[in-house]
């Protein structure tokens, strides 16, 4: 399977546990894999033929402006559905990470993978 790679997208959210985070939106970082459903852009050069990057951005950026969520486990599964539904990837793991939440501890998030990998 071929996979296009996003690292260190940042978007803002809504997400946390406490009650200051549930008002207060939060700058998280996400790193995503994606399976594509098909090899035909290798041959035929054409954007069409994959997934858009600019576009999963985009998309998500928007999704998660709109969206909110009390755990970093229930934003990674929202946004695995959002990629493998609305850009038929077969397969995706999604990394969402908290910056500097946690005293003298640099990053903390979750790494999930939906689909199948072939
Ligand atoms: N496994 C998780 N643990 C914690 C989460 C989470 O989303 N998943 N969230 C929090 C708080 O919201 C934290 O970010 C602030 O202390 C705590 N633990």
């Amino acid at each position: 399977m071929d996979i296009i790679f996003l690292h260190g997208v940042r978007a803002k959210t809504l997400i946390g546990w406490y009650d200051w985070e549930r008002v207060a939106p939060q700058v998280v970082e996400l790193d995503l894999e994606i399976g594509l459903p098909s090899t035909q852009a290798c041959v035929s050069d054409n954007l069409t033929d994959t997934i858009d990057y600019d576009k999963v951005v985009q998309h998500l950026r928007q999704a998660m402006a709109e969206q909110h969520f009390l755990l970093l486990e229930a934003l990674a599964e929202h946004i695995a559905h959002l990629i493998m539904q609305d850009f038929s990837a077969p397969w995706t793991r999604v990394s969402v990470t908290k910056l500097g939440i946690l005293h003298e501890v640099g990053r903390v998030g979750v790494t999930i993978e939906r689909g199948q990998r072939s």
